[in-house]
């Protein structure tokens, strides 16, 4: 009895440590966007992570690549040697925190000079979708929401209705513009993304603006006043002139391309697969069986020409999430055909 009560304590008390250790990290984070002081100390004992123009750095270890969380010491000497009157640790973002409660900030050196701080930290400033790639095609929180922050700070230093220059808390949850108090809010769009099926194929297109051969699910932006669903409808019939059956939420995921959205991933079906394509918007639509779905998912990001010249169609690599949309109606049409 002593022993299946000790192991009952044991058990809370790793579920309490477990849950309590989550309610605290939230709730210091929250503390620290809430109050400048807190922040302030918190920069002293922070890791950061560093972009150049939105670049982040990234460091090559043996034969992989990462990106570096740089101590608030080391930053301050890099800061001290390579231009500390033009930057300071205070024009940081915050991220988040660790399990240990460091807080973890983001800070484009943009105004330093490039080469100068990738010789003292060892690291190269790397496109994003190159990084992402180098980094085993993780796109993580230091890559996604720390792009869409700095990005968003950059682009909202003035306040849209006095015109004046807004500054931001500690933290940069916010921007106040002093002269009227307006605050402002770092922002995100919603982004419908759908896997539209009919029966056993399902619809991937191309744009103009995508890379030769990918095909991907289609995606659009909410309105203002719409439902998820009602977007749906509205985006399948403007692009492919199909009428949406049916939808099932699959998952969502933080998109910091071109600026911020918040990609909200659903499976559609239709009945009648009658393709009216809007040019416009869209180059090519396509119905693709399960054969030939799979074979684009195990294509990789910019296969090589076929014979003929031309690419063979291939999908959004893994850390998109069209990729699990599609790899998910892959699984569901397997298990219905038994395979
Ligand atoms: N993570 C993923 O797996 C995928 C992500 N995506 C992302 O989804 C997003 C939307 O897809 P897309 O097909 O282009 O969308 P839409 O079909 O809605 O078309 C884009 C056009 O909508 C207009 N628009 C309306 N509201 C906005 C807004 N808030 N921000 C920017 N443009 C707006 C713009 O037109 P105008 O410039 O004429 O004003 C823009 O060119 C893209 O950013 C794309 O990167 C797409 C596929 C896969
Ligand atoms: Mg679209």
């Amino acid at each position: 009895m002593q022993k299946m009560l000790s192991a009952a304590v044991r058990h809370t008390a790793r579920s309490v440590r477990t849950c309590s250790s989550y309610v605290n990290q939230a709730r210091y984070v929250f503390d620290l966007k809430e109050n400048d002081d807190t922040c302030r100390q918190a920069l002293k004992s922070g890791s950061f992570y560093l972009f150049h123009n939105l670049s982040p750095l990234i460091r090559k270890s043996e034969n992989t690549f990462y990106t570096p969380a740089v101590s608030g010491p080391d930053l301050l000497q890099v800061l001290g040697s390579c231009g500390k009157d033009k930057l300071s640790l205070e024009d940081s973002v915050l991220l988040g925190c660790s399990e240990s409660c460091v807080a973890e900030f983001a800070l484009d050196l943009g105004s330093l000079e490039k080469s100068a701080i990738e010789q003292e930290l060892s690291g190269k400033f790397t496109e994003i979708r190159n990084a992402i790639a180098k980094i085993n095609g993780k796109m993580d929180a230091e890559n996604a929401s720390a792009r869409s922050l700095l990005q968003w700070h950059d682009s909202h230093q003035y306040c849209s209705k006095s015109g004046k220059p807004t500054t931001k808390n500690v933290s940069g949850s916010k921007r106040v513009c002093h002269v009227n108090g307006l605050i402002y809010y770092p922002q995100m769009s919603p982004v419908v993304i759908t896997l539209v099926s009919c029966k056993n194929r399902c619809l991937l297109a191309h744009q103009e603006n995508f890379p030769a051969g990918m095909y991907t699910a289609l995606a659009g932006y909410c309105e203002i006043g719409e439902t998820l669903e009602e977007t749906i409808r509205r985006e399948i019939a403007e692009e492919v002139g199909l009428v949406v059956d049916t939808v099932r939420y699959s998952g969502s995921q933080h998109w910091p391309f071109p600026g911020s959205s918040l990609m909200l991933a659903c499976q559609a079906t239709v009945k009648d697969d009658k393709l009216d394509i809007n040019r416009a918007e869209i180059e090519d639509a396509r119905w693709f069986t399960l054969e030939e779905v799979t074979e684009a998912l195990q294509m990789k990001t910019l296969p090589s020409k076929l014979p003929d010249g031309t690419l063979p169609v291939w999908v959004p690599p893994k850390f998109a999430i069209a990729h699990h949309l599609i790899q998910e109606w892959v699984q569901e049409q397997k298990a219905l055909n038994g395979s």
